[in-house]
């Protein structure tokens, strides 16, 4: 099947000049696996994207946190997929819950975005997840559905797409969601692409776990068979941030 492993570290809006340029030098300094084993992208704020790529080590890369649902012109905000390819930024984030929930973007929108980035040669990271809400009403696999089917509605090729499962109660809130609970919806959603896309772009496509990840339960998460890595917030900003790549290794040895 070939997965690579993957970890993303998402700064969100957090950070000063000095205080990124201290986080890229520990990455720097990391000792992690190969890029064989593992791709690491970090994603800092646009306003950070150039001091970060021009520090940062050449087997970690980097990814914007958003971007426009089209071609750049009179969008007085917005930053175009355009502008990051032109920056050479390769991947964006898309469809984060922080973007979903307190911007309001609907599932199409995410999709259109996700289409729109694609179709301009960048990679996207694709969030879906739950609310506690949602999770506590039994919704969880309909609500992640969903928002992965507006996306295969507008998405032919699912090469350059890694799906990031990140329940919403798990975010920021130090309540990681247990290794059996991730594995279970990483698997309904490897199903869901088995039967309404393709065997191909179900055994293919990496799916990644984010919610309160931290270098202490990295590596069991990791150990599960549908786990292909994680999107990590507030311990990306941290060293234990090296410590969360080298659960790549778990896979490995499986
Ligand atoms: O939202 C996240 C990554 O995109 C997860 O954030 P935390 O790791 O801080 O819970």
């Amino acid at each position: 099947m070939g997965r690579k492993f993957f970890v993303g570290g998402n700064w969100k809006c957090n950070g000063t000049f000095d205080e990124v340029k201290k986080i890229v030098n520990i990455l720097n300094e990391g000792q992690v696996p190969s890029q064989d084993v593992v791709e690491v992208v970090v994603s800092p704020p646009y306003v950070f994207i150039p001091v970060v790529k021009s520090l940062l080590r050449p087997d970690f890369h980097v990814a914007a946190q958003n971007c426009w649902v089209k071609k750049g012109g009179a969008f007085t905000g917005e930053v175009s997929a355009e502008m990051l390819v032109n920056l050479e930024v390769p991947w964006v984030i898309l469809g984060h819950s922080e973007r979903r929930l307190i911007l309001g973007e609907s599932n199409e929108f995410v999709a259109d975005k996700v289409a729109y980035a694609l179709s301009q040669g960048l990679k996207v990271i694709a969030c879906v997840g739950e609310t506690l809400e949602q999770r506590e009403a039994g919704t969880t696999v309909e609500v992640v559905a969903a928002q992965t089917k507006a996306i295969a509605e507008k998405v032919k090729d699912w090469t350059n797409i890694v799906l990031a499962y990140e329940p919403v109660w798990a975010i920021g809130t130090g309540k990681v969601a247990s290794p059996a609970q991730a594995q279970e919806v990483h698997s309904e959603l490897r199903k869901w692409l088995q039967a309404n896309v393709s065997s191909e772009v179900a055994a293919s496509t990496r799916i990644i776990y984010g919610g309160s990840v931290n270098g202490a339960n990295s590596k069991e998460l990791a150990g599960q068979p549908d786990i292909d890595g994680f999107l990590v917030g507030g311990a990306s900003l941290k060293p234990e941030f090296i410590d969360i790549i080298k659960s790549a290794e778990v896979k490995k040895s499986a």
